[in-house]
């Protein structure tokens, strides 16, 4: 593992995307329109941004039956280079070419792909430079199975199948650790991505209308003050006319656990600016990251 650069001020913008509707080709014009629009600085009111995020599932209908109707064959293998140009993927060109366009760093929220060798269907993330290069990819570690009578039932594991490694990708201002969504729930993830030097984790997300008033805001600020680090999940807009409601509030939160900037639940742009500052004096104040006691929980070390 190489060592993470040296973490240095940004600029973030979380797209909360709105009017998802079936067509796909609709769906990728709108987020590439949004992109422009967070890359003006939302017309000059904010700071142009080093990073754009996109939400989870962002060019299609979120439901395990819709998953394979939108997959996308990407292939990627992990440090190998990758041609966009033969790429069978429509939404990774697309993407590619806004963050080339714009110059940007472009964390893609997530698509349904289909591996093309064995057929299964994963849910994820696509980052790319702003050379348009795609540097890294994250399948959902932790599928979204839930069961909540009378509220909520949705069983992503009816066509997904689950993702098997930790993701991490360098900028020349950060390393940022993926995961999606219901991957917050479990504090291993992020607290191995922090422990491998991830100063900022990213997780592009669609909790719902049930779980997010008293889970989301409180996971990441669980997930920021555990490891010190910046934490950030990006939402798409509610939309009441879709079976799946999803909570937005797409909300940055600092490594003392503060929010930064959060959204309602229409769609718009959370800017944040990222100070290294606060996540030194965090770690320096409150050194819990050099008080650890793997001798007390070794299982926790292990493979680290
Ligand atoms: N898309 C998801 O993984 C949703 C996770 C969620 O809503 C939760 O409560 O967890």
């Amino acid at each position: 593992m190489s060592s993470a650069p040296h973490l240095k001020p940004f600029n973030l913008a979380l797209i909360q995307l709105g009017h998802l509707g079936k067509d796909k080709d609709a769906n990728l014009s709108h987020a590439s329109d949004m992109i422009a629009r967070a890359v003006s600085g939302d017309g000059g009111l904010h700071p142009k941004p080093d990073l754009v995020v996109l939400p989870e599932c962002f060019n299609s209908l979120y439901g395990h039956l819709q998953f394979p109707i939108y997959a996308e064959s990407i292939g990627y293998t992990p440090g190998q280079p990758y041609d966009i140009a033969s790429s069978q993927s429509q939404s990774v060109k697309v993407l590619s070419a806004a963050a080339k366009r714009h110059g940007v760093w472009l964390l893609g929220g997530s698509i349904p792909e289909r591996e093309k060798s064995s057929g299964k269907l994963y849910n994820t993330t696509t980052v790319y430079s702003p050379q348009g290069e795609l540097v890294a990819i994250h399948r959902k570690v932790h599928l979204f199975d839930i069961d909540i009578p009378g509220k909520i039932k949705f069983k992503e594991s009816e066509s997904l199948s689950a993702g098997n490694t930790l993701n991490y990708f360098d900028t020349e201002f950060a390393r940022i650790g993926l995961g999606i969504c219901y991957d917050v729930r479990f504090p291993e993830l992020a607290m191995t991505a922090a422990r491998k030097g991830c100063q900022v984790l990213i997780y592009p997300s669609a909790f719902n209308t049930t779980t997010g008033p008293l889970h989301w805001e409180l996971l990441q600020r669980a997930r920021a003050v555990d490891n010190q680090v910046f934490f950030s999940m990006c939402s798409p807009a509610r939309d009441l006319e879709q079976d799946y409601h999803a909570w937005g509030h797409s909300m940055v939160v600092d490594p003392m656990g503060k929010v930064l900037a959060e959204a309602n639940h229409e769609e718009t742009i959370v800017f944040a600016q990222i100070d290294p500052k606060v996540l030194e004096e965090a770690r320096a104040g409150i050194p819990v990251t050099t008080q650890r006691r793997f001798d007390v929980y070794p299982d926790v070390s292990n493979g680290l």
